[in-house]
């Protein structure tokens, strides 16, 4: 297990501190021994394959289900389902709206549920629907509308008390590019005024570029805690970018190997014991003009993939060895 700049002292600071979550069903070990906690404010990333175990991890820290064994604390004191559920919005994969009702009153029903008074209700839902354009929507039924259309008006359900804690699961799924901007600027200005966002996703590059901190979960475990940056920093393998004016007389280096080459461009590993600055220095010692010159990290995609493909194989091992 990897970890980061995980804090188990219990902070004002954090929103939710998860500890030795537990979750079985029959045999099958959906959420074993998770711990970790989020920061208030912040926009914090579950990660996993299929079946890795985040629905139900969330669907505990939304009182769904209980843990069978384990502690979540909500704000400072110990999670309460029936008087927290209030503080938190939850936007699960499968989305639930009634079809048949006209959208204006569903959303007033909704918000009126989630503990709005109907003079607030109303005065949210203006504000949200003219925020995201769907002001002509007040008499539409939800059958009339597209995946996409519906999939922000469950998103505004969502976030229209402006809860403390707000989950979003495949936020982005059925939205076009327009649409997913529009909501991404809603998630950066919710966080902004305090709300804490956990956003569950497969789409790696959503994650890179939304959110400050991630868990990544395989087989009920958790795999990686941290920053993004802290975790690409961890996963770097030494790489570098470097763009010559003219091509060099010869690329052999004991500093390092060329991995890539387009015309003047080079991707270069650094050998073991060796440094950035002996690459330059070799270029230079060519008289060769340097025009750009850059590390290269690896992406989230090839972390996640690294890791879940890595315990993919650590359990094969571990079956072929009970087998044996
Ligand atoms: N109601 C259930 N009964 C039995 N097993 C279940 C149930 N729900 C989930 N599981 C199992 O628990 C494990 C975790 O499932 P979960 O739905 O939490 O994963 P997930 O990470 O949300 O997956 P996905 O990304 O596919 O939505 C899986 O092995 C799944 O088969």
């Amino acid at each position: 297990m990897i970890k980061f700049e995980f804090n188990h002292l219990s902070t004002m600071q954090n929103i939710l501190e998860l500890t030795n979550l537990r979750k079985y069903y029959a045999t099958q070990k959906a959420v074993d021994d998770i711990s970790f906690s989020i920061e208030k404010g912040s926009i914090f990333g579950l990660l996993g394959p299929n079946g890795a175990g985040k629905t139900t991890l969330l669907r505990m820290i939304t009182g769904i289900f209980y843990p069978d064994s384990g502690h979540i604390q909500f704000d400072g004191r110990t999670f309460n389902p029936i008087e927290d559920v209030l503080k938190i919005g939850y936007m699960p994969e499968e989305r639930g709206l009634y079809k048949k009702m006209k959208i204006g009153d569903q959303v007033m029903y909704l918000a009126q549920l989630k503990g709005l008074s109907r003079q607030d209700a109303l005065k949210q839902i203006k504000f949200w629907f003219k925020r995201l354009e769907m002001e002509s929507w007040w008499t539409k039924k939800v059958e009339d509308l597209s995946k996409g259309m519906s999939q922000k008006l469950q998103f505004v359900t969502t976030v229209l008390h402006e809860p403390q804690l707000i989950i979003l699961d495949e936020p982005f799924s059925g939205l076009d590019p327009l649409n997913a901007n529009l909501i991404k600027d809603e998630i950066y200005g919710l966080a902004q005024r305090g709300s804490t966002v956990i956003f569950s996703t497969h789409r790696m590059e959503q994650v890179e570029e939304i959110c400050d901190h991630i868990v990544l979960m395989n087989l009920g475990k958790k795999i990686l805690d941290g920053t993004v940056g802290d975790v690409k920093q961890q996963f770097k393998e030494n790489k570098f970018s470097i763009k010559l004016q003219e091509l060099p007389a010869h690329t052999s280096s004991p500093a390092f190997n060329v991995i890539d080459q387009q015309a003047n461009a080079f991707t270069v590993k650094i050998n073991e014991g060796h440094k950035s600055n002996d690459v330059l220095q070799f270029f230079l010692q060519q008289q060769c003009t340097i025009e750009a010159f850059q590390e290269i990290l690896p992406s989230l995609n090839d972390i996640f993939i690294h890791l879940v493909e890595g315990s993919k194989a650590k359990t094969r091992q571990f079956n072929d060895s009970m087998a044996q």
